[in-house]
């Protein structure tokens, strides 16, 4: 018997218990961050010789020179060319509608003019260099290298710097072919810590980023919280989550696979169903145990279901509804007759997967959506990966001789409230007589 958490909203605890459940201690445990602020210092102070000893400890390399960090060029494309046909029209099927979704939030610079000639705007400027993290430590991630890469192209970022580890030295040749096919410019074969570190403060080898992306372990997202100010991080995008809400009405064989599908990728990711039937639940449970013999990674995902899943008990859809929103989960599969009349109830959710036939793996690779998304509870207040993640924004204003004595006056009269004399007088030097 897979022993999952079982809650209801009826406990008298449930509070505590739901907040015990989605707590993801290892974003705050001093160890981690210890071992993450050593890494980060020596990648700091050595550079390329801390990646080599670090890569060699982590990943089971055997690099002893900077030159083999990097993954010549030429390999990129030799995967491509590799592939057989099959994955490359399903690597380009899937390249091709990311970069569509995406081409629809390009931001364009704007502006307007006020009666007296004074024109405000905003100006809108890609980023100049990113770093792209793919993780590689327990799986390998192709659509990783599309969710990271396209938003950055489609918003016009001159320098793609992508990591990835390549434990015991192996690489999936669709990582690298899905480089070649999003324009990566570089690709170096570190992970963790380390290559957080190395973009943010630039080796002998890797270039200085300015922003670094992608999801990853709880090393990569310790890493990224901690060099945040020196460069930019999209979000903490750490295991990966799933929460179903279902009415009781979907083969439960194909809502114990949507949970499996995202327990697979660590045993620190979560899986949790909320349904309306003790009777459901059991049924799905059933599922579980008939299904994970099945499974190829059933050590993980059981590992997964037993320490971090749960099944949920509410009174109806509109209390799961309430409880999705202090969740804030990655990704949220409204498994439903009507999911359109919940919609309007969700707040917070990295993903909205809609219907019994939506299931969530789609959106890990071909729906056109990114994949990148907040975790933790970081749904409340951040967004998926995307274009806007690669813009940056300046502030445009350029007063006319009228507009800057206009507003000098108001200028003058809030510096001196101030006591800012000079801010008061160079609004003032522009006041007509
Ligand atoms: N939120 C998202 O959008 C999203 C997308 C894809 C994957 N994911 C998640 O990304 C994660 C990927 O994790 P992963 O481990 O497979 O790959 P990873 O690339 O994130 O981490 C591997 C690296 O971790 C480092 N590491 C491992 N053990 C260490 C230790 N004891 N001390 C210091 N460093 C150590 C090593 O440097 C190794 O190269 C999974 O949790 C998956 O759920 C999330
Ligand atoms: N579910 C992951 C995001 O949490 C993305 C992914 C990539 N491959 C499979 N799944
Ligand atoms: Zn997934």
């Amino acid at each position: 018997m897979i022993q999952i958490k079982r809650l209801a909203t009826s406990d008298n605890d449930f509070d505590t218990q739901l907040t015990e459940l989605t707590a993801w201690e290892g974003v705050s445990d001093a160890e981690v961050n210890q071992r993450v602020h050593d890494i980060v210092h020596d990648v700091r102070s050595k550079g390329d010789q801390a990646l080599i000893e670090y890569s060699n400890r982590f990943d089971r390399l055997t690099l002893s020179d900077s030159s083999e960090l990097e993954i010549p060029k030429a390999e990129l494309q030799a995967a491509l060319d590799g592939l057989p046909a099959n994955e490359r029209e399903a690597l380009e099927t899937a390249a091709q509608r990311v970069r569509s979704y995406h081409e629809k939030q390009l931001q364009t610079s704007w502006d307007y003019k006020e009666a007296d000639g004074t024109v405000l705007g905003q100006k809108i400027t890609p980023m100049d260099k990113v770093g792209l993290y793919v993780p590689g430590g327990k799986a390998s991630y192709p659509s990783s290298v599309l969710m990271n890469a396209l938003p950055a192209k489609v918003a016009g970022v001159e320098e793609l710097i992508m990591v990835v580890p390549t434990p015991d030295n192996e690489i999936n040749p669709l990582v690298l072919a899905a480089a070649a096919v999003t324009g990566v410019d570089r690709v170096f074969r570190i992970g963790g810590a380390q290559a957080v570190a190395a973009l943010a403060y630039g080796t002998e080898s890797v270039p200085r980023v300015d922003k670094i992306v992608g999801p990853g372990n709880i090393y990569v997202a310790t890493a990224k919280r901690m060099v945040f100010g020196t460069v930019g991080i999209d979000m903490i995008a750490g295991p990966s989550e799933i929460l179903v809400v279902c009415d009781g009405e979907t083969n439960p064989d194909w809502i114990a696979m949507d949970l499996f599908s995202q327990a697979e990728h660590d045993e620190d990711a979560q899986s949790i169903l909320i349904a309306t039937s003790q009777e459901y639940l059991d049924q799905v449970q059933a599922s579980i145990e008939a299904l994970l013999p099945t499974m190829e990674r059933q050590e993980i995902i059981r590992t997964s279901l037993v320490e971090r899943g749960a099944f949920v008990l509410v009174d109806d859809l509109d209390q799961a509804c309430e409880v999705v929103n202090k969740i804030a989960p990655e990704h949220l599969e409204l498994s439903v007759e009507d999911p359109e009349a919940l919609l309007p109830k969700i707040r917070h959710a990295g993903a909205i997967f809609m219907g019994r036939y939506t299931a969530e793996a789609l959106g890990d690779y071909c729906a056109g959506p990114n994949h990148v998304l907040p975790t933790s509870g970081t749904a409340r207040f951040s967004s998926p990966l995307g274009v806007y993640d690669f813009q940056k924004k300046s502030s445009i204003i350029h007063f006319s001789a009228d507009g800057a004595s206009e507003m000098g006056k108001v200028a003058s009269v809030l510096a001196r409230g101030e006591s800012l004399t000079a801010h008061a007088r160079s609004a003032e030097y522009r006041i007509k007589d």
